[in-house]
């Protein structure tokens, strides 16, 4: 059972000091525990607060208040420590384009002061593909292999937590599939795995457990499966031999959505219609259901609800 907690986040607050105008809550008393060994996600909005969390856990911001455990270590008494359970990989490419992957992940274990007998770099290499372009200049790699890169330089130290900071923003779908295959043996190997991303159907995919956070707030913790089972909608599209006619006023909760010649697609609330009525009402039009699809809405649809709210 992956029951212990890795990261314990209590009442964290950040607010940026504002110049005439008033200050900024970019985390408002936030409260969340991860998992060892999870795949997490932090959802949101821009300007959410997400990518403050992060550095807060990084050093590079000082958070205002609160409490923050990572793997044991207090950030307040430990902050070193702390530094070193998490592997950082960011937004941006940032990679020095003379250096080859072999020369920066030697650089960066010097850098978290690895001795060179505990130092990983082939292992690492090998882990994301890159050891046959372990000697080429980093500016010869790929956009792809520069963002494999980007997540070795984050191993070095072989940190317990990697945070992945939209790793996959602006990539294509092959690269961005091949970035969570990468992702996945990690999380195998033993890896919690915290990551930011606006593709919500990747979240879906990828991650055991959900934070949507909206301006400094977390307004939703859970399981995907729970909230996947919070949509309360479901859609349905009949294809029928001849055009019907049915209305929104005809069921309870019933929304037409689109009409297109026989096919229609229409939306309604799971608590209050079950899809018999729907089949009945359509079949009083004296016609043949040819084809039945529904969709039970996805992620979206309930991240947009939450931060509508
Ligand atoms: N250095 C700073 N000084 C003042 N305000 C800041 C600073 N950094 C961030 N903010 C503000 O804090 C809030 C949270 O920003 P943050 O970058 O953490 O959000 P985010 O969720 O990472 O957004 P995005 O998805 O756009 O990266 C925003 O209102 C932002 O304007």
């Amino acid at each position: 059972m992956k029951q212990k907690n890795i990261l314990s986040v209590k009442n964290l607050k950040k607010i940026y000091a504002g110049n005439q105008a008033k200050d900024n809550y970019a985390l408002n008393d936030l409260n969340l525990d991860v998992k060892e060994g999870e795949i997490f996600g932090l959802l949101g909005p821009n300007g959410a607060g997400k990518t403050t969390f992060i550095n807060i856990l990084a050093g590079t911001v000082v958070k205002t208040a609160g409490m923050v455990n990572v793997w044991g270590f207090d950030l307040d008494k430990n902050p070193r420590q702390v530094r070193a359970s998490v592997g950082i990989v960011p937004q941006e490419v940032n990679l020095d384009p003379f250096f080859s992957p072999r020369k920066l992940l030697e650089l960066q274990a010097g850098l978290y002061g690895v001795k060179e007998k505990d130092r990983i770099t082939d292992t690492i290499l090998k882990l994301v593909s890159l050891e046959k372009q372990a000697n080429s200049y980093a500016r010869s790699l790929s956009g792809g292999m520069k963002r494999r890169l980007l997540m070795a330089k984050a191993l070095v130290h072989q940190p317990p937590i990697v945070f992945l900071d939209e790793p996959t923003a602006g990539v294509d779908v092959e690269l961005r599939q091949n970035l969570w295959r990468n992702v996945r043996l990690l999380n195998d190997l033993g890896v919690t795995i915290i990551l930011t991303t606006h593709y919500l159907e990747e979240a879906e995919e990828m991650c055991d457990r959900i934070a949507i956070l909206n301006k400094g707030n977390i307004v939703a913790l859970d399981s995907t499966k729970n909230l996947l089972d919070r949509i309360q909608t479901k859609k349905v599209i009949f294809k029928t031999d001849k055009i019907i006619d049915i209305k929104d006023e005809d069921i309870d909760s019933l929304k037409v959505i689109s009409k297109m010649g026989t096919e229609i697609c229409v939306s309604y609330e799971k608590s209050k219609v079950c899809i018999e009525d729907l089949i009945n009402l359509i079949k009083k039009n004296n016609v043949k259901i040819i084809d039945i699809s529904t969709d039970d809405g996805d992620l979206e649809d309930v991240f947009l609800r939450l931060i509508k709210n």
